[in-house]
């Protein structure tokens, strides 16, 4: 599976995966690239299905999409990494600390689903609207759900999930529907940082929050006044819990 990636920063430095939200890509982490390109070779990919990756028919499974990330580190020649992700990019990182522990040192992970497949019927009810009818028919709900309404920047994500594929949208909601990252989480070895948005509906906070006492050594931060994706509007708050963690 070939990702589509974007890399900024020094060559010879850190490697920083960034793994986006369903039906956003790469450009998403734009407010984070200046901060984190200091510091480390950041490597903004698309999962499959996303943004310019390769979208096979689905169903995906989440082993498929953190298989593609580990895929993505052999191709940089990165025997490790840390890895950012947020929502569906934060449940990627959750498997990947899970299943593949000795490829990274950090992870921050993001309003992350931890067990979505407790109501599978959400999902595949979604990937099927969104096979009839593209990514234009959850667009306004999903931005309702992502920002909060004092938050206006919204267009460039508006755009990404129309320019998202269908099938690739569809494929990745179904992965979901049979993902539980719950019974693992107390093996984790690697440091995990954990944010949750106080005023998230689409990941409630209430979901987020046990998991720092299930992951061992697990640090987590509450960002206030903020929905789902936290990382676009937030980025003065969410930037430096980034660097602090992952420098
Ligand atoms: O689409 C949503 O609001 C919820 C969501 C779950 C995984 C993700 O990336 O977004």
């Amino acid at each position: 599976m070939r990702l589509n990636y974007v890399e900024t920063g020094p060559a010879e430095a850190p490697v920083v995966l960034l793994g986006s939200s369903l039906g956003a890509d790469h450009r998403m982490w734009a407010p984070q690239l200046d901060v984190l390109s200091k510091r480390f070779r950041v490597v903004a990919f698309d999962h499959r299905g996303h943004g310019e990756s390769e979208a096979p028919d689905g169903p995906y499974t989440i082993e498929d999409l953190g298989g593609d990330v580990l895929e993505l580190l052999d191709t940089l020649g990165a025997e490790q990494a840390s890895y950012v992700g947020i929502s569906l990019g934060g449940a990627v990182g959750l498997w990947l600390a899970e299943n593949a522990p000795e490829r990274f040192h950090r992870f921050a992970i993001i309003c992350p689903p931890s067990n979505p497949a407790a109501n599978p019927q959400q999902w595949t009810e979604r990937a099927a609207q969104v096979r009839a009818e593209g990514t234009k028919a959850i667009a306004d709900a999903t931005l309702g759900r992502w920002f909060l309404p004092d938050f206006t920047e919204i267009a460039p994500i508006r755009e990404m999930l129309l320019a998202c594929p269908a099938e690739g949208y569809a494929a990745c909601c179904e992965a979901l529907s049979t993902t539980n990252l719950v019974p693992d989480l107390a093996t984790i070895t690697a440091p995990v940082l954990l944010i949750t948005a106080d005023s998230d509906t689409s990941v409630p906070p209430e979901t987020v929050v046990p998991l720092a006492a299930q992951i061992p050594g697990a640090h987590l931060e509450i960002v206030e006044n903020a929905a789902h994706l936290v990382t676009y509007s937030h980025p003065d708050l969410v930037n430096p819990l980034l660097l602090a963690h992952l420098a």
